[in-house]
């Protein structure tokens, strides 16, 4: 059960008890993001980050969504990826393929995994020409404002930095306009080389999920919801901000405690008793 379930203006606030909570309620959040685009547009377009985030959606391998979700539809996209070949252990499609994807009965050629003998710089370019073609059929929306990709849902992490896919605090790849998958090779965390969405793709979506737990992210978490302290790109977490989609936050109370919402209910709860 939702401790508190608020609008900020920072998008929707959902906050649990414990990290488990968070996987039950966030399987139950993207079957129904993708009943929902599967009976307006027929497919299911979904991009996802590594991280915590995967086991998160552990439950989604299990009963009932193994059986009533249509996984016939589901197209799958790494919204940022290691340059590491597949079956490295610091790939992301390694940890959601082994956690997730080979857990549930989706067609194999609608997994879009990067061309890991390629260089940062080419296996980008080619994600995104990918990604154009699948944008030329609609089976990932367009945007109405932008030419960009709509995806129905993109789930997101958050490192203690503020960063989220692969878009670091201060790197010169937040101010990217024009691509929709870019590359850098000077991650701050190992290794150093990735791919990944940029803010425009991102913020085009029809829903962005962030999810964050754990004690390591309550500061970061405070300046980037309550909007306080350093400016935003010191901060990417803070510039995810989907102008015509939804931004739904995941967090368990331990990620959730330093939150001014979080606060005003453990108060209320307080004086109640
Ligand atoms: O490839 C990556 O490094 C991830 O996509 C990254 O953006 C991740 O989501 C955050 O670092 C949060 O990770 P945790 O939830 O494990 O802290």
């Amino acid at each position: 059960m939702s401790r508190s379930g608020c609008h900020t203006e920072r998008g929707e606030l959902r906050i649990y008890e414990s990290s488990d909570e968070v996987a039950t309620e966030l399987a139950d959040y993207i079957a129904e993001s993708s009943e929902v685009s599967v009976k307006e547009r027929g497919f299911f377009a979904i991009a996802l980050s590594g991280g915590s985030l995967i086991s998160l959606m552990r439950k989604l391998c299990e009963a009932p969504y193994n059986k009533t979700v249509d996984w016939t539809k589901w197209y799958i996209f790494s919204a940022d990826e290691r340059i590491v070949a597949k079956n490295h252990a610091d790939s992301n499609y390694k940890l959601a393929k082994d956690c997730l994807l080979s857990k549930v009965p989706l067609i194999p050629s609608h997994v879009y995994s990067i061309n890991d003998s390629l260089s940062a710089e080419e296996a980008a370019s080619e994600y995104e020409f990918v990604l154009r073609q699948l944008v030329k059929t609609r089976t990932v929306g367009v945007s109405e404002i932008n030419d960009c990709p709509k995806f129905d849902l993109i789930l997101l992490g958050m490192g203690p930095d503020g960063h989220v896919a692969s878009l670091f605090p201060n790197h010169v790849v937040l101010e990217e306009e024009d691509e929709w998958v870019t590359f850098i090779t000077d991650s701050p965390e190992p290794p150093p080389e990735r791919l990944t969405f940029t803010l425009p793709v991102i913020n085009s979506a029809s829903n962005v999920a962030v999810v964050v737990t754990g004690i390591s992210k309550p500061e970061t978490l405070h300046l980037v919801i309550d909007d306080v302290g350093p400016d935003c790109s010191m901060l990417p977490a803070r510039m995810v901000n989907p102008g015509n989609g939804n931004l739904v936050w995941f967090l368990d109370k331990l990620a959730a405690s330093e939150l001014e919402a979080f606060k005003c209910t453990e108060q209320e709860g307080k004086s109640r008793k």
